[in-house]
């Protein structure tokens, strides 16, 4: 079947990049992204394009391009449900923050919404995609959902989950790894709606990176790509600490490991902790399936990632506290980063937010400096937690809107997103405006520690040893 017509439900980092790249490389296909979110549609068709309500390089260029070309952003999701051939679901699928599975499970709500919608809208058969992340057999509940209505509609599922990582989404979408699709290979239409899918990433990605296999097996490659991925930070991670301990140094640990092919180097960067929206929801819902099946030593195996990366978070703010002489209290510290990586204005689950709260609580005087993501949206991060009340977040943490400003006078400055102008700036001025001793403490191995430690920082950073490894002192074996 010709797609002639696309309607993608979720307008959020998934939907808006993934549909912009389909527009801007199938100009004959009339792409629409809908969402409830009224903010997110008038921010997706402001004329300013730096405006967009999500912030990925390369992104504006493309929406430029194809927008009121091919490319629609509408809160009118009826319609666009009427009029399309193929629906992309791609609504948020968090954590569950309420009754069975709170703190675990995928919260389905939103998915099933879309389902309820699609199946009371439509009047001609459709493709429906899952491009949201879901738990192993979601597509049986939205099958069962669809199939219903006995209005006579034909529906096929597929499941295309999305790897984009963000901050690099648009080369992820441009140049896939490989575009995953799942369906029901057992069938004429079944593998009809894979090929119409197929044909569209076809325009600009080699067939040979197009993947197909069953529902189930897609389903899950996606929980099961993200889990391996975190796995590998939250392994470097838990190294690091040996490293501190050891005198081993992190970096050269994963050169030598990154240089054995079997392994790769990719994804071996020790850090204050990963952080992103996915990952540990991801797992946390991986977990919640393999014990819904009994299988629990399966799951306790993933659980630990989970409990390594809030390990690591903690342990961060601590050796601030215990290096600022046991006590941050009324001390000012200077946050550079909030976003959970760099290249991005998403927070979600960000490091950063974990490691403000804890400090936090040990009464600092927080300031924080984020090049991308707006003073309302940390607040609102912090508030979250439900630590303390609204007002004390703000009366103790304040965003700068200069780095020098935010530096100013601190006892010490923990850099958490690795921002790549943090490595730019004029250290020498900044070490001048600085309580002394000026601790710098790098969550992501960033700085340059040698040109730091010249201009008289005290600079720390994970997973580098506390003692000068070269003079074969500190501990010995343990035995
Ligand atoms: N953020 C990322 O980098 C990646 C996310 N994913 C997955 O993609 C899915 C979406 O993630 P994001 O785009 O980050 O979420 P998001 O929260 O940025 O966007 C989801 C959007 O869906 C809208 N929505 C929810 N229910 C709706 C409904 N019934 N009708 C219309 N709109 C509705 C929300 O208003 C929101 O704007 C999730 O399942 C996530 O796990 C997968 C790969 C990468
Ligand atoms: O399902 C998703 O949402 C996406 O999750 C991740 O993408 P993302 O979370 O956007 O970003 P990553 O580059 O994976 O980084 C995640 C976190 O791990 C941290 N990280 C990553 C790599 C590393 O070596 N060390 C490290 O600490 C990052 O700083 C960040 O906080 C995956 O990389 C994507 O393939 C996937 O599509």
């Amino acid at each position: 079947m010709k797609i002639k017509n696309i309607c993608c439900i979720g307008a959020g980092y998934v939907g808006g990049p993934t549909m912009a790249v389909i527009a801007q490389k199938c100009p004959d296909i009339r792409v629409t992204v809908v969402d409830i979110n009224e903010n997110r549609i008038a921010a997706w068709n402001d004329e300013n394009v730096e405006k967009l309500p999500v912030y990925e390089p390369g992104l504006s260029d493309i929406v430029k391009e194809a927008r009121e070309r091919n490319l629609f952003f509408s809160t009118d999701v009826d319609s666009a449900i009427d009029k399309a051939d193929m629906i992309f679901i791609s609504v948020n699928t968090p954590t569950k923050t309420y009754g069975i599975g709170k703190g675990m499970a995928a919260d389905l709500k939103w998915i099933e919404l879309c389902a309820r919608q699609i199946a009371s809208i439509a009047k001609d058969d459709k493709i429906i995609i899952e491009k949201s992340t879901l738990p192993v057999r979601t597509a049986a509940a939205l099958r069962d959902i669809l199939d219903n209505t006995g209005n006579g509609v034909k529906y096929q599922i597929l499941s295309n989950p999305e790897f984009l990582a963000e901050g690099t989404a648009v080369q992820d979408l441009l140049n896939p790894d490989r575009v995953l699709i799942g369906g029901d290979i057992d069938t004429e239409d079944g593998l009809q709606a894979i090929q119409s899918l197929s044909e569209i990433y076809e325009r600009w990605v080699p067939k040979e990176r197009i993947l197909t296999t069953n529902v189930w097996s897609s389903e899950l490659s996606k929980l099961t790509a993200n889990a391996f991925l975190a796995q590998r930070v939250s392994s470097i991670n838990a190294m690091s600490e040996l490293c501190e301990k050891t005198g081993a140094d992190v970096h050269e640990v994963a050169q030598a490991l990154g240089m054995d092919s079997r392994i790769g180097s990719k994804f071996l960067q020790s850090s204050v902790g990963f952080g992103g929206s996915c990952f540990q929801k991801d797992i946390l819902n991986l977990v919640y399936i393999a014990k819904s099946f009994g299988l629990n030593e399966v799951a306790d195996y993933w659980e630990q990632v989970i409990i390594m990366n809030d390990y690591q978070k903690r342990r961060f703010a601590n050796n601030m506290i215990q290096t600022l002489f046991n006590t941050v209290s009324g001390k000012k510290i200077t946050l550079l980063g909030w976003a959970f990586k760099k290249d991005t204005n998403d927070t979600r689950e960000s490091a950063a937010i974990y490691v403000a709260d804890h400090l936090l609580n040990e009464e600092a005087e927080i300031v924080v400096y984020d090049p991308k993501v707006e003073t309302e949206q940390i607040y609102s991060d912090l508030d979250y937690l439900k630590s303390r009340s609204k007002e004390a977040n703000r009366q103790s943490l304040k965003v700068a809107n200069n780095p020098y400003e935010a530096c100013k006078d601190a006892h010490a400055i923990a850099v958490l997103t690795e921002w790549e102008e943090f490595k730019h700036y004029d250290w020498e001025k900044i070490y001048d405006n600085m309580l002394k001793p000026a601790f710098v403490f790098d969550g992501r191995n960033l700085l340059n520690m040698e040109e730091l430690i010249k201009i008289g920082f005290v600079p720390k950073s994970v997973g580098k040893p506390e003692y000068d490894a070269k003079s074969f002192s500190g501990p010995a074996i343990a035995s």
